[in-house]
């Protein structure tokens, strides 16, 4: 059977939008504000993209290479949306695996993050789900990933705290489980960073 194809509905987002508008005490027919409910309707679309994405797809460059070390790509800039605000958590992701005879085409590293980051979220649940899903498909060793965040929900609104940062880790396999090994990777994820 084809697979139901699903997709941000605009429509309820423009009619939503509208209604956000009048409740504020907004002209909705002003020019500035005409094309506003469309506009945001297409920009939740693009925020919101991974939610009708299959992870699945990015795992499939896949390489044998006898390589026994870490793999990491640090400093992955994403974005992603907190599901409690609706507002934008902004900021880098670290991500590491140990290989054990194959390793992942690096590119699909970001395209794992961005696939994840980009629904609605909190940075706990987004940094376990790359974590998880890496460990699943390619059966590493052990996965690290790391993810450093400003959340525009605390930095423009409520408690203000322009410049806090809220970091998230997720260890799996030999990263948990060894010490050494989870310096090894944590320090490399460091370096070079303030
Ligand atoms: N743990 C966690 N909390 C988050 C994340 N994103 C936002 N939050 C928090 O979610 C919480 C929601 O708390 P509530 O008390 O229900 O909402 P609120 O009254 O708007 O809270 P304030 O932000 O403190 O004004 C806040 O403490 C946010 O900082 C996240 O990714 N992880
Ligand atoms: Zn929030």
């Amino acid at each position: 059977m084809a697979k139901k194809v699903q997709k941000v509905d605009q429509e309820r987002i423009r009619n939503a939008v509208r209604e956000i508008l009048l409740a504020v005490g907004e002209d909705v027919d002003r020019e500035g504000l005409q094309k506003t409910p469309d506009r945001v309707a297409r920009m939740y679309a693009e925020l919101l993209s991974g939610m009708y994405e299959d992870p699945n797809v990015h795992l499939r460059s896949v390489f044998t290479e006898e390589y026994d070390e870490i793999v990491l790509l640090r400093d992955i800039p994403f974005y992603s949306v907190c599901e409690h605000h609706l507002l934008p958590f902004i900021g880098k992701a670290h991500v590491a695996y140990l290989p054990t005879g194959k390793v992942l085409g690096v590119s699909k590293l970001a395209r794992i993050v961005d696939c994840y980051a980009h629904r609605l979220h909190t940075q706990e649940r987004l940094t376990g789900q790359i974590a998880d899903v890496l460990m699943r498909s390619l059966k590493p060793q052990g996965v690290a990933v790391v993810l450093q965040a400003s959340h525009s929900c605390m930095t423009i609104r409520g408690i203000k705290k322009p410049g806090s940062l809220m970091v998230t880790s997720a260890l799996r396999g030999i990263f948990k489980k060894d010490a050494r090994s989870r310096n090894e990777v944590l320090s490399l994820m460091h370096q070079g960073t303030a």
